[in-house]
């Protein structure tokens, strides 16, 4: 399929969205053949996507994830320009503009891991906007047969206050945490490539949760 037309910058320019990835993309073996992932062969390569607004534990989740797949795992707040940090740091939120470059930035970093051989990448990235998931969305254009998957990680904005207020060393203070709930898009129905997980609860928890969904997401692809 050839690739959409798009702005420099990648968002496709029709409607300035495209429809969700569906779960399961249909033509996708790729030319290696199968992928291996959690010691089991699946037919795709997958990314896996963990999102949600500022401290809700996505570098935490997506580490643990990373390990337990053995797949390379890219820290999407490495990949801000250092005009985004300097803004968050100082408790301006980002824009639309700031994030384009650094969404698009991710995901041909995703792509360029499938690219050179991995069954599969974990990443981080906020994703707070359908929109930001969108450009994110068109992935399996550029690594045809890629199957992409949101972990969407959720829990009231007073639990994430105080988990970012009791962080120490990082660009994010407890004064941004608002400011992401307000934009906040969380996924609808129809964003069927999304796992919904509660993060209110302990760390053990959490992880016990994600590994049982993504196992069954895997297993849908056997
Ligand atoms: N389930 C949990 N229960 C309690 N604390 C947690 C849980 N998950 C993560 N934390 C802690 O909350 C803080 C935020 O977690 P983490 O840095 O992984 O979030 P993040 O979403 O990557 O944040 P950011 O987007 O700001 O980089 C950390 O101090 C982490 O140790
Ligand atoms: O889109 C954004 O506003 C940013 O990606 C933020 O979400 C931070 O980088 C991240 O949460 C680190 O605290």
């Amino acid at each position: 399929m050839a690739p959409p037309k798009s702005l420099p910058n990648g968002i496709p320019t029709s409607s300035n969205t495209v429809q969700p990835a569906p779960a399961a993309v249909p033509n996708g073996v790729t030319s290696t053949g199968t992928a291996v992932q959690d010691g089991a062969e699946t037919k795709h390569k997958h990314i896996w996507l963990v999102t949600g607004p500022a401290g809700c534990g996505k570098s935490t989740v997506a580490k643990a994830l990373a390990t337990h797949l053995n797949m390379p795992y890219i820290e999407g707040d490495e990949f801000h320009p250092p005009a985004n940090i300097e803004k968050m740091s100082n408790g301006i939120p980002l824009t639309d503009a700031d994030r384009w470059d650094w969404l698009t930035a991710l995901r041909q970093e995703s792509v360029r891991h499938i690219d050179a051989g991995n069954h599969g990448v974990v990443l981080t990235c906020s994703a707070l906007k359908r929109k930001y998931r969108d450009v994110i969305r068109v992935a399996p254009y550029f690594a045809p047969g890629v199957f992409l998957h949101f972990i969407y990680l959720h829990a009231p904005e007073e639990v994430l206050l105080k988990r970012v207020g009791a962080r120490q060393g990082h660009y994010m203070g407890a004064n941004m945490v608002h400011s992401q709930f307000s934009i906040l898009e969380p996924p609808m129905e129809d964003e069927t490539d999304v796992i919904s997980i509660d993060v209110s609860r302990t760390p053990q928890e959490v992880m016990d949760d994600v590994l049982a969904q993504v196992q069954q997401t895997m297993e849908s692809d056997e």
